[in-house]
């Protein structure tokens, strides 16, 4: 880094003074806090992103956005090259930067993480970057600050791509590395026209009427409500209404959208006992979760919820269904493919689920709760189907197995035009284009089960039928220093402190189909608590054993 570029670095990180007392970290979620103490984050990941971008040679993205929580809170993370999140070898520079005290310390850091990972300031391509931000009122000056940045590394180029969803970013930093078209209107004709292949593939004796009906869904008052207003008018033969779209006055967030939806298991603001029976849907903050919920009675305003697990078991169903009618046909020479199907879930997904994936014959993975682990594990497979029981996740296709389902497309178009087989080649590849490679979507992810509801003629009661929850029970627990936790085995086993474990499967063993687990959150500053069993008295009765065991080895009044 010659001077000149070192002094415009200097005076523009000067400008941004990070908060007294301050230490944040890049979480599963990248940074998040009160949007009045981000300013300099926010900088400083405009820097970051420009390095990023730098190294690889590529576009990268940066979003402004606190997802689910509150709308006076916001936060900012980074999309990699392929639309996936930031790679976690630079997640502890990102700690760095972020919290650096001053801007000379900000700038020796820079210098030193330059020389080490060899980044070539004057390459053949300048960094290149997408903005984006959800609805928040503080994101049009977070993205102020996220371009001086960006503009603090000499030559860097950020391209504003205005109010988007999270996964929309993705994809567009995705689809522009592939050099495909990649605009917003692109996206939307992409989702659109896919999901639009997908229903005229319907058998027509499966064309059940009435399935269809209405979809009613949620916007959380945020972004993913404005944007589904705009796809609901590209699609043919389903009828979405939009409520809490942002418009009528309500507040991001507030009694509304996935995560409340999930956690509260009562129906969002704008719903009430006129909803009794039909199928509704709901976003979180950025959209990229998505759940689907009933109103089952007047009398209350508890919901039946179909969470994440349910539409991976529903998305399994029926991949696994193009896979088998495509491996039926005996003509060519391309029909022997073994297409590996991968299933992945965290220890939260409910143990009904996983019972009923493996009774289906499928391959079923664990990693640690986030993302980031799910997306990595299911990429390993032709096709790897992963979700978090909150409503994130998506379907990935390897390009091996893509590149195979064209070419067997095209030899069915010559052997057996219009046969079962070939409908399953393009249904295949249809789910490919629409639901989002880069990142879980909950519009991509909506039509996607939209389409296979009505191709399987399903209401949402029959697809919530698919099997039983077993009832469980999440708790939170204060304790002195939460990482004395330490886990294995995709979180669900303690090795440290000693004895815990033990102690939790002497209490566990004492419930019928009981299973419980604890863990450091990655979001707050608590203990999870997880139990299972096969009444819902007796996951709140063994949750709370085992929250008091994490107390008494954990908290306040432990002698540890
Ligand atoms: C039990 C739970 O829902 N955990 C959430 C939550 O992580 P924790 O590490 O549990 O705080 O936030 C993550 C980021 O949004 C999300 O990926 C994850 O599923
Ligand atoms: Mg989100």
């Amino acid at each position: 880094m010659n001077e000149e570029q070192q002094s415009i670095l200097l005076e523009s990180a000067s400008r941004f003074p990070t908060p007294e007392g301050v230490k944040l970290s890049y979480g599963t979620a990248g940074f998040r806090a009160d949007a009045s103490i981000l300013q300099s984050t926010v900088f400083r990941v405009g820097i970051l992103a420009a390095l990023r971008s730098l190294k690889t040679q590529s576009v990268i993205g940066l979003m402004i956005t606190a997802s689910h929580n509150k709308v006076s809170d916001n936060g900012v993370k980074i999309a990699d090259p392929s639309g996936g999140m930031l790679t976690q070898e630079w997640e502890p520079f990102a700690d760095a930067l972020a919290n650096a005290s001053d801007a000379q310390v900000l700038l020796g850091l820079i210098i030193e993480f330059i020389k080490k990972e060899n980044i070539p300031l004057n390459g053949v391509r300048s960094a290149e970057i997408l903005l984006g931000r959800d609805t928040r009122p503080s994101g049009e000056s977070l993205l102020e600050a996220a371009r001086q940045g960006i503009c603090s590394i000499l030559g860097s180029v950020s391209l504003d791509m205005g109010i988007l969803t999270t996964p929309q970013l993705h994809w567009m930093v995705r689809a522009r590395n592939k050099g495909i078209k990649s605009s917003e209107l692109d996206y939307f004709e992409q989702l659109s026209s896919s999901f639009r292949c997908l229903m005229d593939l319907i058998p027509k004796e499966r064309k059940i009427s009435g399935v269809v009906d209405k979809l009613t869904v949620d916007g959380a008052n945020g972004v993913g409500g404005e944007k589904l207003e705009v796809l609901k008018k590209m699609l043919n033969g389903l009828l979405i209404e939009v409520r809490n779209s942002g418009k009528e006055g309500g507040v991001l967030n507030e009694g509304v959208g996935a995560d409340y939806v999930q956690k509260e298991k009562v129906f969002p603001c704008g719903f009430g006992p006129n909803d009794v029976g039909i199928r509704c849907a709901s976003l979180d903050g950025d959209a990229d979760r998505l759940v689907y919920f009933s109103v089952p009675s007047k009398s209350s305003n508890k919901i039946g919820l179909v969470d994440g697990d349910k539409m991976l078991s529903l998305f399994a169903l029926f991949i696994k269904e193009q896979l088998s009618i495509l491996s039926k046909g005996g003509d060519g020479k391309l029909n022997n493919y073994q297409a590996r199907l991968g299933i992945v879930q965290t220890a939260y997904a409910n143990g009904a689920s996983t019972d009923y994936l493996k009774q289906l014959g499928l391959e079923v993975m664990f990693t640690p709760t986030g993302v980031k682990y799910l997306h990595e594990k299911a990429a390993e497979y032709d096709i790897g189907i992963y979700f978090e029981a909150n409503g994130h996740g998506t379907i990935l296709f390897s390009e091996r197995f893509l590149y195979w389902v064209e070419a067997r497309n095209d030899e069915l178009s010559s052997l057996a035009k219009g046969s079962e087989q070939q409908k399953a080649a393009l249904r295949l590849l249809a789910v490919s284009k629409l639901i989002n490679q880069a990142v879980g979507d909950a519009l991509s992810g909506l039509l996607l089960v939209e389409a296979i509801l009505c191709h399987i003629g399903w209401s949402i009661h029959r697809w919530s039928e698919l099997y039983q929850d077993l009832p469980s029970r999440q708790l939170k627990v204060k304790v002195v220093d939460r990482t004395a936790v330490v886990t294995t085995n995709a979180e669900t086993l303690v090795v440290q402190p000693p004895g815990i474990q033990e102690a939790i499967n002497a209490e566990t063993a004492k419930y019928p189909q009981g299973r419980s687990f604890i863990r450091p959150s990655g979001t707050e500053d608590v203990i999870r608590v997880y139990a299972e069993a096969s009444t819902q008295e007796a996951a709140d009765s063994l949750a709370n054993s085992i929250a008091q065991l994490v107390d008494r080895f954990l908290g306040f009044g432990s002698s540890q």
